[in-house]
């Protein structure tokens, strides 16, 4: 075993990175009928395992949960969810033998330990799914040669997949089929109706492969979706406080802050989100996401070299044989941050009062959103792929943080997610100190609009709006929305 990725020629990088392939509604016709009446048996019950589970039993097929003995015997949360959910729910022994589609839905930490554990009691030709392709690409996993290697990578966090269903809309899906076991060629079959009771396919899916959902997941949740929305939460917080806004009213106001804003921002891109701002907050919040953008483009750059070059999966395979030490020094310290421990106040905010009062706020997403898309397209990830994992995963990130600040998003994401989130979070704090301190509070915490005139000069507005509305992000956006005819609301606050 090594990285799967590092033995592959340049060539085949490419190809496999460059793997994301929009697919058209008339390719989900069949809906499940691939997997229908078929025994499907979910590992681990967690933030994905439980939710997918819920959804696709709703979608008619046979669900039951594979849990280790010890989870049973203690009555972990597992047990307790599927079982009051009315799941079946067995060891190993009594449910992988008879199951046709395993799917493995651990922590990537523990993904070679259940690959080995399972693999000798799946029967001959069954088939083995992930929602994440660490294992296969970084940790070089080699699966027995009867079995077909799926994956159905859902583009948000296990909650969302599942409130988004509940809407009747769904989550954008990475559907891919491991070129190394496809022996009875019924990959993209079952991949598909997974994909499609899950709710995917009413969002988007995109067939693509391993490798590149692997190295644009990394991407986003270290940078945009994670890193930056916890840096931002703690600095925006700090610097109100510092400047005598009441710290209850500033935790609430960050808390479901990143929330209101990008719901504009799933529903009509980064001009959507701006057009929000009146015209003079439009242009210093131009002015300061190009700033941002020119400070942080080197940290997002590092961070998608190292997830290419296998750095950052070494480091942080290196703490897996640490116990996590890092991680858990590091989940600890972010708890202990004031944002995490003020109370919110319980005073309301209006929806519009969240972007006159966060022009920095928006200017963070603006500015994290296009680097990301950027720098993961720059290293040859497809467009399409580049905005399901930066601009539309943000909204679904933001309403984890809504619940129960960033404990809540830290607790529902993956441990490598959690992991690459505190990398980035702990370089880029020190990166924005400087421009912090240049920061007044009419960015932050005070309406931009008090006492100043609203004329702005029609040259430069015009041109911060070419600027804004010809990013590839937004013509990409434009179209891949334009397929998102069940989107809805979500209600606020
Ligand atoms: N979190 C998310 O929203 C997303 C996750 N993913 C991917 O989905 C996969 C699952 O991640 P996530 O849902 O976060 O995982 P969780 O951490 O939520 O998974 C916890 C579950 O895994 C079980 N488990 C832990 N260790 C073992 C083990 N050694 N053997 C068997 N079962 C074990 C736990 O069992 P027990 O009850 O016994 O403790 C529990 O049921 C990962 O590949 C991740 O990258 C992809 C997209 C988003
Ligand atoms: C953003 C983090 C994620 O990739 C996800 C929810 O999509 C994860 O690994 O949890
Ligand atoms: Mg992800
Ligand atoms: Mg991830």
């Amino acid at each position: 075993m090594g990285n799967y990725f590092n033995t592959l020629s340049l060539r085949e990088q490419l190809n496999q990175l460059g793997e994301a392939e929009f697919m058209d509604g008339s390719e989900f016709a069949d809906g499940v009928d691939a997997l229908k009446g078929k025994k499907i048996v979910i590992v681990g019950a967690g933030a994905q395992g439980l939710n997918q589970g819920l959804n696709m039993r709703d979608s008619g097929l046979d669900i039951s949960y594979a849990l280790r003995q010890v989870a049973i015997d203690e009555k972990r949360a597992s047990y307790v969810n599927t079982t009051e959910a009315g799941f079946t729910v067995g060891t190993y022994d009594d449910l992988i033998p008879s199951a046709d589609l395993v799917i493995n839905l651990t922590p990537d930490k523990q993904h070679t330990a259940v690959v080995n554990a399972v693999m000798p009691l799946m029967k001959k030709g069954a088939t083995l799914s992930y929602s994440h392709g660490f294992n296969i690409v970084e940790e070089g996993t080699i699966v027995r040669e009867d079995l077909t290697v799926i994956m159905v990578a859902p583009k948000s966090p296990g909650s969302e997949v599942r409130q988004e269903y509940l809407r009747g809309f769904g989550v954008p899906t990475l559907v891919a089929v491991h070129p190394e076991n496809d022996p009875e060629g019924k990959g993209w079959a079952q991949a598909k109706a997974y994909a499609a009771a899950t709710g995917g396919h009413r969002a988007g899916c995109l067939k693509s492969s391993f490798v590149a959902e692997v190295k644009s997941d990394l991407m986003g949740e270290q940078t945009i979706l994670c890193g930056l929305l916890q840096t931002g939460s703690i600095l925006c917080f700090d610097k109100m406080v510092a400047e005598g806004v009441d710290a209850g009213w500033a935790a609430k106001f960050i808390q479901y802050g990143w929330e209101v804003i990008t719901e504009s921002l799933k529903h009509g891109g980064v001009s959507g989100m701006l057009d929000r701002l009146s015209n003079p907050a439009k242009v210093k919040c131009f002015e300061v996401s190009e700033e941002l953008k020119d400070i942080m483009r080197p940290l997002f750059q590092k961070h998608q070299d190292d997830i290419m070059s296998g750095e950052f999966s070494s480091t942080m395979m290196k703490d897996w044989a640490e116990d996590d030490k890092n991680l858990l020094k590091w989940r600890a310290a972010t708890g202990e941050t004031a944002f995490e421990k003020t109370a919110p106040a319980d005073i309301d905010i209006s929806e519009q009062e969240y972007y006159d009062k966060g022009l920095l706020m928006v200017a963070m997403v603006r500015a994290g959103v296009e680097l990301a898309y950027e720098t993961m397209t720059e290293a040859g990830i497809q467009g399409a792929s580049a905005y399901y994992e930066s601009l539309h995963e943000t909204p679904l990130i933001a309403n984890t943080i809504a619940r129960k600040k960033l404990f809540e998003m830290n607790r529902v994401i993956s441990d490598t997610a959690e992991y690459g989130c505190y990398l980035f979070d702990h370089a880029c704090k020190p990166l924005l100190a400087d421009f912090m301190k240049s920061v007044d509070t009419n960015i932050i915490g005070k309406d931009y609009n008090d006492g100043i005139d609203n004329g702005v000069d029609n040259v430069t507005l015009i041109q911060i709006n070419e600027v804004l509305r010809s990013h590839d992000i937004e013509y990409v956006g434009g179209e891949l929305r334009g397929a998102m005819t069940a989107m809805k609301q979500i209600a606020l606050g």
